[in-house]
């Protein structure tokens, strides 16, 4: 692809994902309000395309917008504590901002950085915990209401919505990824949750990177590794991405460990259960 990509929020942690991954074949275009140290940036990005500014500020942004061809839109507040005057401005307002300027650029493609708490209504007290383990079917396609278990919540799936809108108004292809629960190297330890819902780097740098090859009109896609625990099905993504996955967090024990270094046959019968029924992680649905 010749024509720049606009990264918002690229010295973040799905930003670093993205960059780390896959920093090489894009020319890409950086937006965060926070100046990214030499290190964040990928090489070949030059100070020229480097834009230090808040996604509110409307002519920053248009100006970080001209001639680009797709956005990859991650800048906002990530917290599922956020308070509301937050997820207001950084991710309602800012999303609008953004979203209306690529249109009026005459931009082909945005990806939407959703999110799991779009729908973290649906993990019901009757559902959890059997939701989070691997001999229960019940499954989120993307094609459910949104559910928001919190204001955050609220916020991405208001963010979905206006995606809908300059879709269907302006013909801008959209697709929304409901990250689950990026975590590096290994899958979140000791917590059900987030290893049903864990997304790893290069799972995610390759599931952008699909997000700006594939084909699409609006989508709802789950971004998450292909998990045995998941809640979340992962076929639209295939289906209408092309997105195939490596990781599974049935590959590690409870405690983040690889199963293939914990599970070396050495005559012992001493190797770490695959699942366990710990209790989940209290700290589950959020504010
Ligand atoms: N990390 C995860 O597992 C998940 C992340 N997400 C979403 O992905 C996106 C990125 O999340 P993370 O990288 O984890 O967050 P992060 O906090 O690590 O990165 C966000 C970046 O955006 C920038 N930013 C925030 N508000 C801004 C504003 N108003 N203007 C310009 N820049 C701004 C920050 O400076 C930061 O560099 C967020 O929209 C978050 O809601 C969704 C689900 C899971
Ligand atoms: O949207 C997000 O979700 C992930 C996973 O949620 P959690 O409730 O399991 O923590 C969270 O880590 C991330 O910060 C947030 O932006």
């Amino acid at each position: 692809m010749d024509e720049p990509v606009l990264l918002t929020g690229a010295g973040g942690r799905v930003g670093q994902a993205i960059l780390n991954g896959i920093g090489g074949e894009y020319d890409w275009r950086l937006l965060d309000r926070e100046p990214l140290p030499r290190a964040k940036v990928p090489d070949g990005v030059t100070d020229a395309d480097l834009y230090v500014a808040d996604i509110t500020d409307e002519r920053a942004v248009r100006e970080a917008m001209a001639d680009v061809n797709a956005v990859v839109h991650l800048a906002g507040d990530p917290r599922k504590t956020a308070p509301w005057d937050s997820v207001l401005r950084n991710n309602i307002d800012g999303t609008q901002v953004v979203m209306r300027a690529a249109v009026d650029a005459g931009v082909d493609r945005f990806v939407f950085a959703s999110s799991n708490h779009a729908v973290g209504g649906y993990e019901t007290d009757d559902r959890t915990p059997d939701l989070y383990r691997t001999d229960d079917d019940y499954r989120l396609d993307g094609t459910e209401l949104p559910r928001p278990g919190n204001l955050y919540g609220v916020s991405k799936a208001t963010g979905e919505a206006l995606g809908r809108l300059y879709h269907d108004k302006h013909g801008l292809s959209v697709v929304c990824v409901r990250i689950g629960n990026l975590t590096k190297d290994h899958p979140p330890r000791e917590y059900e949750r987030g290893q049903a819902m864990w997304l790893s780097h290069r799972d995610c740098a390759h599931l952008f990177d699909r997000c700006l090859q594939a084909e699409y009109g609006y989508e709802i896609v789950y971004g998450i590794s292909n998990n045995d625990r998941r809640y979340y099905s992962i076929e639209r993504a295939r289906e209408a991405l092309g997105y195939d996955p490596a990781d599974n967090s049935a590959d590690y024990t409870f405690d983040g460990e690889p199963k293939d270094v914990v599970d070396v046959d050495d005559g012992d019968d001493d190797a770490t259960p695959a699942e366990p029924n710990f209790p989940s992680n209290p700290d589950t649905r959020g504010a």
